[in-house]
């Protein structure tokens, strides 16, 4: 296993570095009242705002099935490949789409023929061997399912998203408009901090999952260890649904534990799967103990083998295998498959797995919201019925050769080149020009594309997360959970600045809601945010390739906040009246501290105000100063957070109040009352995980201690350990150096965001001293 590559070139440069608040989550669909698909519903209810009382009458009825698109949708899949950096997602994809007969030969991420692996189509992807963006592609796969004796012929969408946490936006996107997902494992590493990420991430958006224990080739590959992490570490049911033939080096195939039947990859690749009634006698005992395991397990997840299993009744195949199903698409099991993609072994089984157990677009229930009716009002279920009038998600947007390439989740209804769609947000009529099905960074003409179907059009104007419809109704889809950027730089082009340096900007920030950019009032400076420092080393160097700029970054900052700890009254005045336009505008109330809701949001403006002291005209001014004293709290100049205005009072001049002079008194008075609040700078705080040689062991845990780290769990393997610490990322820099030399090397590490903690008191008094300083200097 390569070490991870924390983007540390230019972390080690700097001194800070910057960290996310998550912003209201707003993703939701739901559906059509099916047992499993009530994912996206409960999360839209968890997600909107404030019910307001709704007595209207009940959604219009679902748009009925044909027996068309019964059939079209039973034999259709959209799924997502997801896991931990560099657990082998794009080798696996590459594996399938080579199965599948989508690519001819198959190329290595990485390999010694240079060309890279198809999904990872980015320039920088195939040099890096990282995947950057998630890229979308189809395949049929004629499936041998375990209920059926005859090949069934499924059409599949696949998603290869990154594993690295930068590019996690890349995984919310491809989780939103999936039904189902392959969670890729290392057999020897596990469960590990970016499974545990991308699992939360499924959950949010309820998607079903199948478990795939890659790199059963490694030595000390071991999947009932990782089924048992699964277990504990994701709290999921998981019982493995497959025993392997041979181990490490001799590796070579998989006993269906449903079937009770060999699998046997052959083949210069793998290509020739040889079926056999016989599992090898060495290992059939352990086989028949799994078997019962799965069954127990799926009696505890599944009431219908639940019932059988207690009633002593006989349990047949048929009734393990849908069992699995029901228990999967109900996120109430995974099952766990095993295979090592680089050996082209087990990878087609997987496939029959993903055919027989993860759910068709019709099982997802979804739906969408009327905007002509009060957001109280029950969402509206959506059919996947190619009949029903168009409701389409754009998810993914790109720049490309031919101009923007829009990516298209049609959820209802049949989208057709050269047809209307309207853009539910602006309402705009849009002519579809041209309509493909991606494969990678090839695509193909298509003249139409029916529901349950990801596609590509081109030329239409939108950002990531709207809806489009055909104009027949008022329909739109809550869009995804945008998580806040954690780090930011100053940027400057080295020489003149052209236009490209501000159109490369535009075009990034449109396609990825994470990446942002602003000009810093004081400093004049362009600042980027973003993920982590490989986010921005990317967007650097893309402007580099792609644009011609290049350009000097600053020092990576870290995102230190403020907050306030207790609650402050304010009364405050904002008048100018010496000649001229006078400015008045009088406001009164308090500020407090506020925990973040369910929808992530921890600012909140609240308006009391009765009787007309304050005229309704000028509140929205008055929150808009608030919202903007936010922006530099008086300590150290960064960002207020956990805070909530509310106006209680306050007065106006029949001539010279206005909505600036209104904006300037919340300002003012907020500047007043917070340091009355006890306000506090707070700092990031990552969980580092190490994965080392266990002789490396008290090194490590000596170096992580050395920085303030406490130490979560430290779990020892035969040969190494994983540590998990929680330290300030403030103390983090340069620590892949230290990394390197306390373990020769072989010790990789990996981090994440965790949440924001106080800072110690006397680095707080530095900060606020040096803040002070700067500011004095700047007048
Ligand atoms: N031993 C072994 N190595 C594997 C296997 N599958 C992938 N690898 C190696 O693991 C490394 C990472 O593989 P990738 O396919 O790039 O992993 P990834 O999960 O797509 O990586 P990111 O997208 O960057 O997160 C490469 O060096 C692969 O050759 C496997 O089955 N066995």
């Amino acid at each position: 296993m390569r070490p991870v590559r924390l983007p540390l070139g230019l972390f080690s440069l700097c001194t800070s570095r910057t960290t996310p608040s998550l912003l209201p989550p707003s993703l939701a669909v739901t559906s059509r009242c099916r047992p499993q698909a009530r994912r996206h519903a409960a999360t839209a209810a968890a997600l909107a705002p404030e019910p307001e009382p709704f007595e209207e009458a009940p959604p219009p009825p679902l748009h009925p099935l044909s027996e068309k698109d019964e059939l079209r949708l039973k034999f259709q899949r959209n799924i997502g490949v997801s896991a931990h950096i560099d657990s082998g997602k794009t080798t696996l994809t590459e594996r399938i789409l080579f199965y599948t007969g989508r690519v001819r030969e198959i190329h290595e991420v990485r390999g010694r023929d240079g060309v890279g692996a198809k999904m990872d189509s980015m320039e920088l992807e195939r040099e890096k061997g990282i995947t950057i963006q998630s890229a979308a592609t189809f395949c049929d796969w004629n499936a041998n399912l375990p209920t059926e004796d005859e090949q069934q012929k499924f059409a599949i969408n696949i998603i290869d998203t990154p594993g690295h946490v930068d590019f996690t936006i890349e995984v919310e996107r491809a989780l939103r408009v999936l039904d189902g997902a392959i969670l890729v494992l290392c057999a020897v590493s596990g469960v590990q901090s970016q499974t545990i990420t991308v699992d939360r991430q499924m959950r949010r958006y309820n998607v079903p999952r199948i478990s795939f224990i890659n790199k059963m080739d490694r030595p000390g590959a071991n999947p009932w260890r990782i089924t048992k992490q699964i277990q504990d570490k994701l709290r999921i049911p998981a019982a493995a649904v497959q025993y392997p033939i041979g181990a490490e080096d001799e590796f070579k195939g998989v006993v269906d534990l449903v079937k009770m039947r060999a699998y046997y990859s052959e083949g210069a690749n793998g290509e020739n799967i040889r079926e056999s009634d016989e599992i090898p006698a060495d290992i059939r005992a352990q086989c028949d103990g799994k078997r019962q395991e799965l069954i127990e397990a799926l009696a505890e997840a599944d009431d219908a083998l639940g019932e059988l299993f207690l009633t002593d009744s006989p349990i047949s195949n048929v009734d393990i295998a849908d069992a699995i199903r029901r228990s999967t698409v109900t996120c109430k099991f995974t099952p766990v498959f095993l295979g090592s993609a680089i050996k082209n072994t087990a990878v087609q089984p997987l496939l029959d797995g993903v055919c027989a157990y993860l759910p068709n677009p019709s099982e997802s229930d979804v739906v969408a919201h009327d905007t002509k009716l009060p957001v109280s009002a029950p969402p509206v279920p959506l059919s996947p019925a190619a009949e029903a009038p168009l409701v389409a998600l754009a998810f993914k947007l790109e720049e490309g050769k031919f101009g923007q390439l829009t990516y298209i989740r049609v959820y209802q209804g049949t989208l057709k080149k050269g047809g209307y769609i309207y853009h539910a947000r602006t309402g705009k009529k849009v002519k579809v020009p041209r309509l493909v099905r991606m494969h990678s960074n090839d695509m193909e003409d298509i003249p139409e594309i029916g529901p349950g179907e990801i596609c590509a059009i081109f030329g239409v104007e939108c950002s990531s997360g709207d809806t489009f419809t055909d104009g027949s109704t008022s329909y739109s889809m809550t869009s995804m959970f945008v998580p806040e950027p954690v780090i930011s730089l100053a940027l400057k082009p080295k020489g003149q600045e052209t236009p490209n340096f501000s159109r490369a900007l535009n075009r990034f920030q449109k396609e990825d809601p994470t990446f942002r950019v602003h000009i810093d009032h004081e400093s004049k400076e362009t600042i980027i945010s973003g993920m982590g420092e490989l986010h921005l080393e990317v967007y650097v160097e893309r402007m580099k390739r792609e644009y011609n700029v290049e350009c000097t970054t600053g020092k990576p900052q870290v995102a230190f906040r403020e907050t306030i700890t207790q609650r402050a009254p304010f009364s405050y005045t904002h008048k100018k009246q010496t000649g001229g336009a006078g400015q008045y505008g009088r406001v009164i109330g308090y500020i407090e501290d506020m925990e973040k809701d369910d929808d992530g949001k921890d600012v909140e403006f609240e308006n009391r105000v009765m009787g007309g002291n304050v005229p309704s005209s000028y509140i929205p001014a008055v929150e808009k100063g608030f919202l903007e004293a936010l922006q530099k709290g008086s300590l150290s100049g960064n960002q207020v957070t956990g805070c909530r205005f509310v106006l209680e009072d306050g007065a106006y001049h029949a001539v010279d109040s206005s909505e600036l002079a209104f904006r300037m008194a919340a300002i003012g008075a907020f500047r007043e009352a917070y340091m009355k609040a006890r306000p506090v700078i707070l700092e990031p705080i990552m969980t580092v995980e190490v994965v080392a040689p266990v002789e490396f062991q008290s090194n490590v845990i000596g170096g992580l201690n050395q920085r303030r780290g406490t130490i979560l769990s430290n779990e020892v393997r035969e040969e190494e350990f994983t540590c998990m610490a929680e330290v300030a990322l403030n103390d983090m820099f340069g620590y892949s150096g230290q990394l390197r030399g306390a373990t020769q090397g072989k010790g990789e590490f990996s981090m994440e965001y965790k949440t924001h903690l106080p800072v110690l008191p006397n680095v707080q008094k530095d900060m606020e001293e040096a803040y002070k300083k700067s500011i004095g200097q700047k007048k």
